[in-house]
């Protein structure tokens, strides 16, 4: 059987891995994003709720999962971590399969996984792609965002693979440190480049 050819496409917190994503889907790429599923999992009529809810007694409600109170609750306790992914790891995998399956007859999809290195989920996909920009423009990035602090963003980093790190096994690096322009650019050539190779 056929199928497309998978780009997984991945990077640290702030990197701009979702603003990339999007510009993939702008090129007609169709784009699993993990994170996506996720939130629709863990929100208002989740399918993850009840099992979320048992673990973690407390951290749901009508709308869904308590974000911020459940990342306190995992972000700084590896093992509380560990049982939420357990939740919710084998129904992202469920939800990717069905993903492949609705677009076999692409050439190209991109897999938008945050902790592709982290997780082992190179074996999914045949290339990687990491987005990348200097620490100072992640950091900046991250603590102007709404519920976030620089003891949050530093928990959240210890549990992530270093930037540099990503860039040493990445197959391409898209630098997310320029203009939305630019970046946009490096997608394109990339595209064609992945599409061209195809041929
Ligand atoms: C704990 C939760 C509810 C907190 O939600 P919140 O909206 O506050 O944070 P968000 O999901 O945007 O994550 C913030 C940052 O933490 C990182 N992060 C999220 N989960 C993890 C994890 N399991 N390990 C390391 N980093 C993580 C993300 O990549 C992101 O950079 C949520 O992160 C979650 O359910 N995580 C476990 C599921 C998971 O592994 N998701 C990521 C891969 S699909
Ligand atoms: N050249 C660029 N490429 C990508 N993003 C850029 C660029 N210049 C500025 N930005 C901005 O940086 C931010 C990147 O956020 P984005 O949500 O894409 O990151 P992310 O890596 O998906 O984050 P997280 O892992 O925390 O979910 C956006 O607000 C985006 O507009």
């Amino acid at each position: 059987m056929t199928r497309p050819v998978i780009v997984g496409l991945t990077g640290s917190i702030g990197m701009g891995k979702s603003t990339v994503a999007a510009m993939f889907a702008q090129l007609g790429v169709p784009v699993f994003d993990a994170d996506r599923e996720v939130h629709a999992m863990q929100g208002a009529g989740g399918l993850l709720l009840p099992a979320i809810e048992h673990a973690f007694p407390g951290s749901t409600g009508a709308d869904g999962v308590d974000r911020a109170m459940l990342g306190a609750l995992v972000f700084g306790d590896r093992d509380a971590l560990a049982r939420l992914e357990t939740i919710v790891h084998p129904a992202v995998a469920q939800a990717r399969e069905a993903f492949l399956a609705r677009h076999a007859q692409a050439p190209l999809v991109v897999f938008d996984i945050p902790l592709l290195f982290e997780k082992g989920s190179e074996k999914l996909v045949d290339s990687v792609v990491v987005v990348s920009a200097p620490a100072e423009v992640q950091r900046a990035r991250v603590l102007a965002r709404e519920g976030m602090d620089a003891d949050r963003f530093a928990r959240i980093l210890a549990l992530q693979l270093p930037d540099a790190a990503k860039r040493a096994r990445a197959d391409h690096v898209i630098d997310t440190g320029v203009t939305l322009e630019e970046t946009a650019q490096q997608v394109a050539t990339l595209v064609a480049k992945l599409t061209a190779d195809l041929r």
